[in-house]
């Protein structure tokens, strides 16, 4: 049996998807969203127009968990340390597999890390790639990467994990398949700014390769192998992000280039992610100027206009 915590849009979502393998229980914080959930049979508030499939239980009370269960952690990043608080205990022996994407604002973590520090005696995975929501949920095609350092265990939750509209492959690569997924939704930010300005499809362009550049910088830096970054969790994800008005990145990103207000309610990954990032980039001197403007246009310290301006008079370089 699958557990999923956190009923939002992904949880609900890979929720949905995993239940067409078997029984699945879904389980919120939220006793109120549960009874709505239970009584609608669908998630009107996160994932409106998809039914629950009957194999799915939606749930407020964790059930008990036996050593080697598949629990998914299905909350925002910066949620992830409050969740495993809460709940690290009852998971104390899990596969527990964070299907978030982001780096710790206070502590500069990602989600492994984060699950290795609170609950040392689970084994930590990954599930990241791009996927959005909606589209797991509809049961459209879709192919994400599963990553552990265990390989036997990151084998085992790859066939655990596999329906038949959702491929999953496998690396040992955590600490890549990580960064790419949380640092690719700072680029989307930064293109969601270039289109809402209306700047063109050409500079974006140009900030999707020259923000891949950076991201890899940054992550190899930290251990991440290039090829990871290469495949679905990096680069594969970074199209996607970058390119769809679906992504809350993407969308954030244009609300902040058209000088419009974005809903605070909505989860925007890579506003906190990009925080941390540019902290942490300062203290190795690894230069991330995208990421950098991205905090500056967050925290209105910069137009985009001069945002613009700081990026193209950049001394001039080989690519
Ligand atoms: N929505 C999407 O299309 C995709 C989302 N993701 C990632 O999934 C993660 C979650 O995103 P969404 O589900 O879209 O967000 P969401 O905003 O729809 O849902 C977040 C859920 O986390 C719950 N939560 C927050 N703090 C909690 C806590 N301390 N304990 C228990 N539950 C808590 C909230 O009640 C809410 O149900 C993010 O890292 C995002 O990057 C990844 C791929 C696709
Ligand atoms: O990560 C995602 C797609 O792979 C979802 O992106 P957003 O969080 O920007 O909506």
């Amino acid at each position: 049996m699958i557990t999923v915590l956190g009923s939002g849009a992904f949880g609900t979502a890979l929720a949905i998807s995993l239940a067409s393998n078997g029984p699945v229980t879904l389980w919120s914080r939220d006793k109120a969203q549960v009874q709505r959930m239970q009584a609608e049979g669908a998630n009107t508030r996160r994932l409106p127009g998809v039914s629950l499939p009957a194999q799915l239980n939606v749930t407020a009370d964790l059930p008990p968990m036996s050593p080697g269960s598949i629990c998914l952690l299905s909350v925002p990043t910066q949620k992830l340390r409050d969740l495993l608080i809460e709940h690290g205990r009852a998971l104390a022996h899990c596969h527990l597999v964070a299907c978030c994407k982001g780096v710790e604002r206070v502590t500069g973590y990602g989600p492994t890390r984060i699950i290795a520090e609170l609950v040392p005696t689970a084994t930590a995975a990954i599930l990241t790639g791009p996927s959005f929501a909606h589209d797991i949920a509809r049961g459209l095609p879709t192919a994400l990467t599963l990553a552990c350092k265990d390989a036997v265990v990151a084998q085992s939750l790859q066939t655990a994990l596999t329906t038949p509209n959702l491929r999953i492959y496998r690396t040992t690569d955590a600490t890549g398949a990580e960064l790419g997924g949380a640092l690719k939704n700072v680029v989307a930010v930064a293109c969601g700014v270039v289109i809402g300005a209306g700047l063109g499809e050409s500079a974006r362009a140009a900030l999707m390769t020259r923000g891949f550049a950076e991201l890899s910088r940054m992550a190899v830096a930290l251990g991440a192998e290039q090829e990871t970054l290469a495949g679905l969790s990096g680069f594969g994800d970074l199209v996607l992000t970058c390119t769809s008005e679906q992504s809350r990145n993407y969308a954030f990103g244009m609300s902040l280039g058209r000088n419009k207000c974005f809903d605070t309610s909505i989860t925007v990954e890579g506003a906190a992610t990009a925080q941390a990032v540019s902290e942490k980039a300062r203290k190795m001197q690894i230069e991330m100027p995208i990421t950098d403007v991205v905090v500056a246009l967050i925290d209105g310290k910069l137009r985009v206009s001069q945002a613009m301006d700081m990026l193209l008079s950049r001394p001039l370089k080989e690519e």
